[in-house]
């Protein structure tokens, strides 16, 4: 490995913690937490700048459809349902199968109507009018549609048709139709949507960090008017409780939820995120009347995972194929490293057009790009490491421009609608066959012939294994977090009591990675129930101000502990809450309450940090050293599955690339597909073209070298992991290492040629000897 992609994964893995941090701000960012800790938190982080131009937004042919006629609208529906309206409910929400009466027709002639009315569309595509009836008579649905083929419109147009249900049906009057919710992980498209959905006349809104305060509180005020159809928000945020209690109080309810990018629900899918799991629970909890779950991408086990999460019977599955006959699927293997950019540069002559080019590691990214362009191609790098003007202008640019080239990590290509992308190589080797396939559906999306070039090296091994291996904690980590969990001092709380931890200084003082942490506390939570999470709040706040005497000038007995007890420094004024707390004998919410006043009457700049998650007992943890011991081996049963399970996944891909069979119909094969739509051969990619097998370059893992293992016994006195002694050998980060000064010493990576589960069984031997 070289010193850039040494350099490369260490800064992955500190803006894996960045991402964490950001993901705990995001949640807290929103101010109604007061409603449960007192905390009006303030925050005056710079707000995410959006993307503009996407496909909604490039179709202004499609805003000019006006929707006045509601009333002429009206009268269509209500003809249908002549002599049929039932009274009216007291409480405005129908039993399901009073809902469930709505007949299909009747839905099928609203929905299509609204798509060609609000949505400017002539017709329904793929399954989506199947799908869009089903949701609308009550069902909820599973849709898989690949990437671009609709999927939104499939939540969105029964977002706007139950307010004419309702008045058709005459069950509810306009304030409460309640709302469809779409819970997404990809905040910077949300906006976009919902600025598409605006401009529609469809009302619709976003929760997210990067809304202002004044923003903030008039989308709750709409919420709790019923004002809104669509409320766009991140799985994340259903761990707050104030936040969940407003939707609760929707007037109408949670008509529909959707949850985007379904997959992530599945521990068998590539993405695994286990906020997705609590979605399911608060689907249930908040009696949401119906559920559609959209992904691009699903095998049939994680179609099946989503269909039992939520409850959801077969018939509510409309999947579409993935095969595209318009796509070439090529793979090539080259075993000498020098061979690669060269071959990939009379690949982009051969074939022109705009292209993407997928790379693991930003600096990767870069330094390509950079090699590109001094071949004369106009190429740019986009990963999620540069600043956000500089990633929308190269996306800006890529859609306007019909032969640029950007060289990107997975970072790009969400919501990416441009129809005339050409190719799609993956210089470096994606996780997973439907990450590749996800990526590959981007190419061509105008249906004319592109070219997806697959490349195999095996160098992209050792750098994914990277990331797997280092995702597992050892069972010394486990245990010690456990141990920290079930300390003393909470083993003594009541049931229903909260307590906080800061992650990061777990992280760091157990040696987990903070995406690990998160997954093991939704296992406690979702699996255990020992606890569930109840948002996050801030333990420092510090603040300057240019106007000290107007501060001190406030009388009230908040601002007078505050001013009494912060220390302040040259530029900043910093203020103990919790200290502050207990000498002042004021709340928590008092005293931020006050805090949060001065920054809106802007006699201050106030900034939040030390984030904690709060998390309510709902059991007693586990008590004894056995009990402990217990749920350890259990942990770490279910990080051994997730490892392999993401091992196995690369090599799935691996083998379908190097199989002697059509790629496309190994891809539709593994994604499910029975349909006879694909024969034998394709035709159009590597094998059917060649019928030359594509071979992985034959390079196996040596030994671990005796020699090397001694000198990291010398040079490293730590005998209570072997997985961490394994983690230095193979170059691995990680939290103890930084601590304990690791990077520094010859040893780190100093048998990266290794098998990893070799080097483990080495140094298990040296400590437990
Ligand atoms: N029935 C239709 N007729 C014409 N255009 C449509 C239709 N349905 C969707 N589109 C357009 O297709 C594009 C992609 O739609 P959408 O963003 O919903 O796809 P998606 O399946 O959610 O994709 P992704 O997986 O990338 O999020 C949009 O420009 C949308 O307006």
């Amino acid at each position: 490995m070289t010193a850039t992609q040494r350099k490369e994964i260490d800064l992955a893995f500190a803006s894996d913690h960045e991402l964490h941090k950001r993901v705990n701000a995001a949640i807290t960012q929103n101010p109604d937490l007061s409603s449960l800790f007192g905390d009006v938190v303030t925050h005056f982080r710079k707000q995410d700048s959006q993307p503009t131009n996407t496909s909604f937004e490039a179709e202004d042919d499609e805003f000019g459809a006006s929707f006045d006629d509601e009333a002429d609208f009206l009268a269509a529906t209500e003809a249908v349902e002549n002599g049929k309206r039932p009274r009216d409910e007291d409480d405005g929400a129908l039993s399901l199968s009073k809902r469930a009466k709505t007949n299909a027709s009747r839905s099928v002639a609203l929905s299509n109507r609204i798509l060609k009315e609000r949505f400017g569309l002539n017709g329904f595509r793929l399954k989506q009018e199947a799908a869009i009836t089903r949701i609308l008579d009550g069902g909820s649905a599973v849709i898989v549609f690949p990437t671009g083929g609709g999927k939104s419109l499939c939540y969105q147009v029964p977002a706007v048709a139950f307010r004419y249900q309702d008045e058709a049906i005459g069950s509810r009057n306009g304030q409460m139709s309640g709302i469809t919710l779409v819970v997404s992980p990809l905040i910077a498209l949300m906006k976009d949507q919902v600025d598409g959905l605006l401009r529609r006349g469809i009302k619709a809104a976003v929760l997210n960090s990067s809304l202002s305060r004044d923003k903030y509180l008039a989308t709750q005020q709409d919420l709790r008017q019923g004002h809104l159809d669509l409320l766009y928000c991140a799985p994340e945020r259903l761990n707050n409780e104030g936040f969940v209690a407003s939707l609760k109080a929707i007037p109408g309810g949670i008509r529909l939820l959707a949850v985007d990018e379904a997959h992530c629900i599945s521990e068998w899918g590539h993405s695994f995120r286990p906020d997705y799991l609590k979605i399911a629970r608060f689907a249930k909890e908040a009696s949401v009347e119906r559920v559609a779950c959209l992904t691009a991408t699903a095998t049939p086990k994680v179609a099946r995972d989503i269909c039992s999460a939520f409850s959801i019977p077969t018939e509510g599955l409309f999947t579409t194929t993935v095969y595209r006959p318009n796509l070439r699927l090529l793979a090539q293997s080259n075993p000498k490293q020098a061979d690669n950019v060269s071959k990939l540069v009379g690949f982009l002559r051969q074939n022109p057009g705009p292209t993407i080019v997928y790379t693991t590691l930003q600096k990767g990214a870069e330094e390509l790009a950079e090699e590109l362009k001094s071949r004369n191609f106009s190429a740019k790098a986009f990963h999620a490491g540069m600043d956000t003007d500089v990633k929308m202008r190269t996306q800006d640019a890529f859609f306007a421009s019909d032969n640029m080239i950007v060289v990107a990590t997975i970072a790009f290509g969400m919501g990416i609608d441009k129809p005339n992308i050409r190719n799609i190589v993956h210089f470096d080797i994606p996780d997973s066959i439907e990450s590749c396939s996800q990526q590959v559906g981007r190419a061509g999306r105008d249906g004319l012939s592109s070219v997806c070039l697959f490349n195999l090296s095996t160098k992209d091994f050792y750098l994914r294994n990277i990331f797997t291996y280092g995702d597992r904690p050892s069972r010394r980590s486990l245990k010690l977090l456990m141990e920290d969990i079930c300390s003393k001092e909470r083993k003594r709380l009541k049931v229903g009591e909260t307590f906080a931890i800061s992650e990061y200084h777990q992280s760091r003082d157990t040696d987990i990675k903070s995406t690990m942490l998160s997954i093991i506390y939704a296992q406690l939570e979702l699996h255990y129930g020992f606890i569930r999470a109840a948002g996050s709040k801030y333990t420092e706040y510090k603040y300057k101000t240019d106007n000290p005497d107007a501060i001190s000038r406030d009388r009230d007995r908040a601002a007078q502990a505050i001013l009494r007890g912060s220390n302040k420094k040259k530029l900043w004024t910093y203020v103990p809450i919790e200290i502050i707390e207990k000498s002042s004998g004021l709340t928590r919410e008092e005293l931020v309450r006050k805090i949060d006043e001065w920054n809106e009457r802007g006699m201050i700049t106030v900034q939040a940090t030390g984030v904690q998650q709060v998390y309510r007992l709902e059991k007693f943890l586990p008590a004894t050293k056995q009990e402990i011991d217990l749920i350890v081996k259990q942990l770490d049963k279910t990080m051994e599955t997730q490892e392999k399970q993401n091992l196995d996944r690369t090599k799935a891909l691996i083998n379908l690339i190097t199989d002697k069979k059509c790629f496309s119909r190994a891809l539709a094969t593994y994604f499910g597909e029975t349909s006879d739509r694909i024969s034998e051969e394709c035709g159009h990619c590597t094998w059917c073209e060649t019928h030359q097998q594509v071979l992985l370059p034959n390079e196996p893992p040596q030994p671990p070298n005796t020699a090397l293992v001694k000198r990291i016994l010398d040079e490293v006195s730590a005998r209570d992991d072997p997985r961490y002694l394994a983690k230095i050998a193979f170059g691995i980060k990680s939290p103890r290492m930084a601590q304990e000064g690791i990077y520094r010493k010859a040893v780190f990576e100093s048998m990266n040629v290794c098998d990893f589960e070799d080097l483990l069984k080495s140094f298990t031997k040296e400590c437990f000897m």
